[in-house]
């Protein structure tokens, strides 16, 4: 019985967490216009992107949380849609995205290097998405060699975010309270990674060891991260959470409804500043304003060092359509033009700390992402 004709209730069984991840097996994938579509079975851990039988399959965030259909991508254009049009995002998924774009340019393409640099250029501020594609491209024309460079980025992906959660767990028991309540945005879960999440996976972490007090999850307008995918997986993870509207952040820290908040990150500077979702900035100030930790969790591949400060970090403008309408519903007169950044930066001194999958940064004791080595694991190994 395929997913869509099954009853809506029992489409997403919240799976058991310890149930192993896995792929869900391809079905012959029915063709739609465009790459082939097809359900997701139940299952409880979803892998957000992967090479599967010679070309890449995704989750298409999109269609979440109603849907969870994966997209077979075969072209390099068929990917550079689907990464401008955020079926695939978020930072270290796109960073895996490009990498298996490059082996799909180097299979499909006459001129890979032409394909590749419209791949790289498709979304101009996680700097994971250029990144992931350098370090493919480094092996072009040799399309083994690209695709064990990309599957190499794919599993040290895996391997960063159960450091994260770690480390990031770890430091909230230095610096909050336990149980813990913890406030977020956008979807810095295994949505936005190949599995387990950044920030969100410090919650993953939090909920499995039992310190959970409760997630609270800003809805992340215009395109709704937060209350359409944090939400989901959230609920899938069966970890206690309430959804807010953006502006309500600053004020409910305010009021003590969070001990810490964690945000994931697009591009980190290398004096801290940090680039990452529109509304990231008025949560760090309201932070501060009443005195919880801001912690920023995000891979070393989002540490980008050839970038000096926030100023020169190119901030996606992503157009008037997304402000004025939502999901096809306008909400503003006709005409109406708007502002619409798809990110913020929080500039280093509103940052409490950075928490990556090798090490952590103190900015609150005047630590820098120079002072502090790479690869000093102050903490217990993360298998
Ligand atoms: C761990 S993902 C980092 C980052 O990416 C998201 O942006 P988008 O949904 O536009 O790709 C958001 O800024 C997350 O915090």
């Amino acid at each position: 019985m395929a997913n869509t004709d099954r009853p809506r209730g029992e489409r997403f069984r919240h799976g058991p967490l310890h149930e192993k991840p896995r792929w869900p097996e391809p079905e012959r994938a029915r063709r739609f216009a465009g790459p082939g579509v097809r359900n997701v079975g139940n299952v409880a851990f979803v892998r957000t992107i992967d090479w599967v039988d010679g070309a890449i399959e995704l989750i298409d965030q999109t269609r979440l949380p109603d849907e969870c259909v994966t997209l077979r991508i075969e072209t390099v254009d068929e990917l550079i849609d689907a990464i401008r049009r955020l079926a695939v995002r978020g930072a270290p998924a796109l960073g895996v995205a490009g990498a298996l774009g490059v082996a799909l340019a180097a299979a499909t393409c006459a001129d890979p290097a032409e394909a590749v640099a419209r791949l790289r250029a498709a979304r101009p501020t996680a700097v994971n998405l250029a990144w992931g594609v350098d370090r493919a491209a480094a092996h072009l024309p040799d399309l083994a060699a690209v695709l064990a460079e990309a599957l190499r980025i794919r599993d040290d992906d895996i391997a960063a975010c159960r450091s994260m959660g770690e480390y990031g767990a770890d430091l909230l028991a230095e610096l909050a309270p336990t149980p813990v309540r913890v406030m977020t945005i956008c979807n810095t879960g295994g949505l936005a990674t190949v599995e387990r999440g950044t920030a969100l996976g410090v919650v993953r972490t939090l909920h499995e060891r039992g310190v959970l007090a409760e997630a609270i999850a800003l809805e992340t307008r215009p395109l709704l991260q937060g209350a359409r995918l944090t939400t989901w997986e959230l609920a899938r993870m069966g970890a206690p959470h309430r959804l807010v509207v953006d502006a309500a952040g600053p004020y409910l820290l305010a009021q003590g409804y969070a001990d810490a908040v964690l945000i994931g990150a697009d591009r980190i500077a290398a004096n801290g500043d940090t680039a990452n979702k529109i509304g990231s900035y008025a949560l760090a100030l309201g932070a501060r304003r009443a005195g919880v930790p801001f912690i920023v969790v995000a891979p070393e591949s989002t540490v980008d060092m050839a970038t000096p400060s926030g100023d020169a970090i190119a901030i996606e403008d992503r157009g008037a359509a997304e402000v004025v309408a939502v999901r096809g519903v306008r909400l503003a007169p006709p005409g109406t033009e708007a502002i619409n950044p798809a990110f913020d930066v929080t500039p280093h001194d509103l940052i409490t700390a950075i928490v990556t999958d090798r090490r952590v940064i103190r900015l609150d004791r005047g630590e820098t992402l120079t002072s502090v080595p790479h690869g000093e694991r102050r903490h217990k190994a993360v298998s």
